[in-house]
């Protein structure tokens, strides 16, 4: 084993599981820290999916400080802490002081900040991050129902967030190259700096930084910072030939799709399958909280309907949300609805689903928490950051497409059933 990843939601852990793969590393997912005696012979990297981002900061870091001690003993050689692309978290944390625990029990006095992924429009610049055309602090992220992020600059979030002394390295020196880049770190090391914010603006430069982090013991970012990680093993003869991947291929069964995230790129690709005939049901927070649509309801509906594939979403605007968080407050809201979706997830499974598209990081964490596999296979890519993973450890086994909430084209969830083997 050669990686060890922690990341703090599950749907970051599958964008990630899938960069690592895509770049020749034989990974696999774990959901939450496995249990003793899974087989990680045949395997360079391990991401252990935890649902972490919005606990209260002590709790995180003490489900991180277990996944490092497993990924230490499995014998893992650098670790990654994969947090999301647009920094989802609070003032209180979780970022900062998950990084700085991961130092201390690791020991080491310098890490990188860097949650850049081109991809899908989240750059850096001078510290500060953008979604797309927009300053993180511009874009709907000011919006979002559990961490809001009403600020840009990475320097001051991580240093609001932890006692970490923070530094930047910028795309001056990026433009430079690994080496430049390497010795910015050292610079910054003898100033006494710990925790370096890194401009990344294209998957180029992000594999600058892969090579200058290649003596780094942590590395904290989004899964564009993974791109450049393999290429360093593979230089130190320790990655081997990719070899014949595993097929994946998934099972016969119904399909459905269930969404709970409210972030403005799931909308549209709700929107856009209803506008294509979709059949869908909308759940109404309220409704729920006061015993009025039981989770059997859902689920009569949803097996009822003729057509491929159903979607029950939660998912609604700012307003709406704001007005269930404050009957609700916003804590019970989100998880009201996360507890139903996952319950609609057991009862679709035991009534034949074999196939389920599921949006939203914290929605999937609590839908896979349900349906508990072991580990999740990474298969086709369907979107940047979402494949089509297989369940593992299950005599049921299911193909599950875990979509962030801000992932995918708008017909993601139409396009989604169509590369599935
Ligand atoms: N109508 C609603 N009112 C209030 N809260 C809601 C509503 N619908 C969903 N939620 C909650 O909002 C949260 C959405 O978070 P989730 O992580 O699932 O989506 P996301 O943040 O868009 O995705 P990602 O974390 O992958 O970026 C969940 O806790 C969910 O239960
Ligand atoms: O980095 C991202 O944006 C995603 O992998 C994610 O973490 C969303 O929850």
């Amino acid at each position: 084993m050669l990686l060890g990843a922690i990341a703090d939601d599950l749907t970051g852990a599958t964008d990630l599981a899938l960069m690592l793969s895509r770049e020749g590393m034989r990974t696999i997912q774990t959901i939450g820290v496995p249990k003793a005696g899974l087989d990680l012979l045949d395997v360079d990297a391990v991401v252990v999916a935890l649902k972490s981002r919005t606990n209260p900061a002590a709790e995180a870091v003490a489900m991180s400080l277990e996944a490092l001690s497993f990924l230490q003993t499995a014998g893992a050689k650098q670790f990654l802490f994969k947090y999301c692309s647009t920094f989802d978290s609070s003032p209180a944390g979780n970022i900062g002081p998950v990084t700085e625990a991961l130092m201390q029990a690791l020991n080491t006095d310098l890490t990188i900040v860097c949650p850049a992924f081109p991809a899908n429009g989240r750059t850096i610049y001078k510290g500060h991050l953008f979604v797309g055309d927009q300053l993180l602090c511009d874009s709907p992220m000011r919006n979002h129902p559990l961490t809001p992020m009403t600020d840009s600059s990475l320097v001051r979030l991580m240093a609001g967030q932890s006692q970490l002394k923070v530094g930047l390295v910028t795309r001056e020196t990026v433009g430079q190259g690994a080496s430049a880049v390497a010795e910015a770190f050292e610079a910054a090391r003898s100033k006494g700096e710990e925790a370096l914010v890194v401009d990344a603006l294209t998957d180029a430069d992000l594999r600058v930084i892969g090579e200058a982090a290649g003596g780094l013991t942590l590395i904290t970012g989004g899964s564009g910072i993974a791109l450049g990680l393999p290429a360093n093993f593979r230089r130190a003869g320790l990655l081997r030939p990719a070899g014949d991947a595993l097929a994946f291929s998934a099972p016969a069964g119904r399909s459905m799709i269930l969404a709970g995230s409210c972030s403005e790129a799931t909308r549209g690709q709700i929107r856009t399958a209803i506008d294509a005939g979709v059949p869908t049901l909308k759940l109404d927070p309220m409704a729920i909280a006061e015993g009025r649509f039981p989770v059997e309801d859902a689920l009569s509906w949803a097996l009822n309907q003729s057509a491929r594939a159903p979607l029950i979403y939660s998912s609604a605007e700012p307003d709406e949300v704001k007005a269930a968080q404050s009957a609700l407050g916003r804590e019970r809201a989100g998880s009201l609805i996360e507890h139903f979706l996952a319950e609609i997830a057991l009862g679709l499974r035991a009534a034949g689903v074999r196939r389920l598209i599921v949006a939203g990081g914290e929605t999937s964490g609590a839908v896979v928490g349900a349906l508990a596999p072991d580990a999740l296979f990474i298969g086709p890519e369907i979107d940047p950051g979402v494949p089509w993973t297989l369940t593992l450890g299950q005599t049921e086994p299911m193909a599950l497409a875990l979509k962030s909430g801000n992932f995918g084209a708008p017909d993601f969830f139409l396009k989604a059933w169509d590369i599935l083997p």
